[in-house]
């Protein structure tokens, strides 16, 4: 887990973030490295939303800097994080119920149909767009969802989760930040879930996991960063922690100085 040398793909420093009186986060640094699975845990009002939305354009930082490959980078919204290659995941999913699953695939970014000038006209090019949709389905094993035409109402949760996980990945270029993505699920979906994060992780996407579900956690992340009171507490490796430690420096029973002296 050593990243001596390796520059991370996105990283912030000294990030400050406070709405009105309240800090949310404050002095907080965020490192992201090439390939890995990093989850971000901590306790409730911690300010793990908020690094994240400022990570992803959702909130503009008071203070502080962000650098994408090792460049500075200001996000004025999310899409201005998207264009650059951030790719956000939030529990509400951002999918449209009524429609198929290929049409959320592209929403926002529909392929249009060019003129015999190659000029772009008002039609969606309907065709390809559930070419490419079915395509990316299935790189990323997510064939069980036969029918690309089917309404994403119909569809369970961890299906929809997929979806939603499947469109970012598909788009995102760099960065995949995925929010609780199994907070809602069931045991067999939170599984498929998770092993399509392990896939998009082995595509060479690196992932941020915001997760208060501790076994997810620990499965699957390669390096946890801890949130505590605005900040970011430390970084650990969840092969050389136990849960309940984990656990125990991000509520403050135990301090990061204790659990080195322990080791
Ligand atoms: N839009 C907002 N307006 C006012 N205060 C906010 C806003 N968003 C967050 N806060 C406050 O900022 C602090 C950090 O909140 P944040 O949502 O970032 O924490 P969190 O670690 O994600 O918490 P949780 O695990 O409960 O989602 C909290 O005290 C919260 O009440």
């Amino acid at each position: 887990m050593s990243h001596l040398g390796t520059q991370p793909v996105l990283r912030a420093r000294n990030l400050r973030k406070s709405y009105g009186r309240v800090v949310a986060i404050d002095n907080a640094d965020f490192d992201l490295y090439p390939g890995e699975i990093l989850a971000v845990i901590g306790d409730n009002g911690a300010g793990k939303s908020t690094l994240i939305k400022a990570l992803s354009g959702a909130v503009t930082p008071d203070a502080g800097e962000i650098l994408l490959d090792g460049k500075p980078v200001s996000f004025a919204n999310p899409q201005a994080a998207r264009d650059a290659g951030i790719e956000t995941v939030y529990q509400q999913l951002a999918l449209s119920p009524a429609l198929s699953i290929a049409d959320n695939m592209f929403l926002g970014r529909e392929i249009r149909r060019t003129g015999p000038l190659g000029q772009w006209l008002r039609m969606l090019d309907k065709p390809k767009m559930r070419k490419i949709a079915r395509e990316k389905l299935s790189e990323l094993g997510l064939m069980t969802i036969q029918n690309i035409d089917q309404a994403v109402e119909t569809l369970s949760g961890g299906q929809r989760q997929g979806v939603a996980v499947a469109r970012a990945a598909a788009f995102g270029s760099k960065v995949l930040i995925l929010d609780e993505p199994t907070a809602a699920l069931g045991v067999k979906e939170s599984r498929k879930v998770l092993d399509l994060i392990l896939e998009v992780r082995s595509r060479g996407l690196p992932i941020v996991l915001i997760s208060h579900n501790m076994p997810h956690v620990f499965e699957i992340a390669d390096r946890i960063h801890i949130h505590r009171l605005s900040k970011r507490l430390c970084v650990v490796d969840p092969k050389s922690i136990s849960m309940s430690d984990a656990v125990a420096l991000m509520t403050g029973a135990k301090t990061p100085e204790a659990e080195m002296m322990a080791a």
